[in-house]
């Protein structure tokens, strides 16, 4: 294996507007501890030592990003985003192909999960290191679920034997997902995670358990809950 293949990066899609959490301030810049959230992530993946380096994905004319001042530091590359996620994702895929990186893992992983720990990163690494397609963090699910009809009726109940819910980090050989990205893409697909554009390929992604405490964070009551689990974390990188 060459030093190359060996390197692993970090993509972080962080161009969203956050409709949901109902803000003026896109949510990843919200305050988590006294610390805007994106800064917790990408903390998270910038001190873990496998990661050589993070490209995050941010909205055109970005003030509050360029305000931060984590585009100045090391291990750091700023891309622009685009309308959806996984057009923010092509972009920065598209960078690290350009610095000549497509035989490297890369490690897709939303602004907006800043409770990450690194023994799920560990985890992901050990259990993909020679995995030919590559894979996800997921949880299975744990209570019955319904599918809703009209008027929020009960139309069914899905069996969840072997549903998971898909985490991120997604991790892939660079070059393969760029590929698969565009093509979905290129059939109109906007996929909404990694997986989905590598299983439109053809592949079957593995999945590797996950943390309950790696949420996205999406709506207003979610960040009370990623400040209790940052917090039960201490500071530490789990
Ligand atoms: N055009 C987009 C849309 C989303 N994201 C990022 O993808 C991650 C997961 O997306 P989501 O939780 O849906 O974030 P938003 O799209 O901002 O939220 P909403 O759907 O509520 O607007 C977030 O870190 C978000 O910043 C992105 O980089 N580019
Ligand atoms: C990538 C992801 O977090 C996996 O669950 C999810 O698909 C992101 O979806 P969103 O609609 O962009 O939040």
């Amino acid at each position: 294996m060459t030093a190359e293949d060996d390197r692993v990066w970090a993509v972080v899609p962080a161009a969203g507007a956050g409709t949901r959490m109902g803000t003026e301030v896109p949510k990843q810049y919200l305050p988590l501890l006294g610390r805007p959230l994106i800064e917790h992530t990408l903390e998270r993946l910038l001190s873990h030592p496998r990661i050589a380096g993070v490209v995050v994905a941010v909205a055109a004319g970005d003030e509050r990003w360029r305000a931060l001042g984590l585009a100045g530091r090391p291990g750091v590359t700023t891309v622009t985003g685009g309308a959806e996620r996984c057009h923010s994702v092509l972009n920065a895929l598209a960078w690290l192909l350009g610095q000549g990186h497509g035989g490297a893992w890369v490690l897709v992983h939303d602004a907006a999960r800043p409770c990450l720990s690194h023994g799920e990163i560990d985890r992901l690494l050990e259990a993909l290191a020679e995995d030919p397609v590559g894979g996800l963090l997921g949880l299975p699910v744990r209570d019955t679920m319904k599918r809703a009809g009209a008027q929020d009726r009960v139309a069914g109940t899905v069996p969840r034997e072997g549903l998971w819910h898909a985490l991120t980090p997604q991790m892939f050989r660079t070059g393969a997902l760029h590929g698969a990205l565009g093509a979905a893409l290129d059939r109109g697909e906007l996929v909404t995670d990694e997986s989905s554009a590598m299983e439109l390929a053809g592949h079957a992604p593995r999945l590797v358990p996950g943390r309950p405490e790696n949420i996205k964070v999406t709506r207003p009551e979610d960040l009370a809950l990623a400040e209790l689990y940052l917090r039960q974390q201490g500071g530490s990188t789990g």
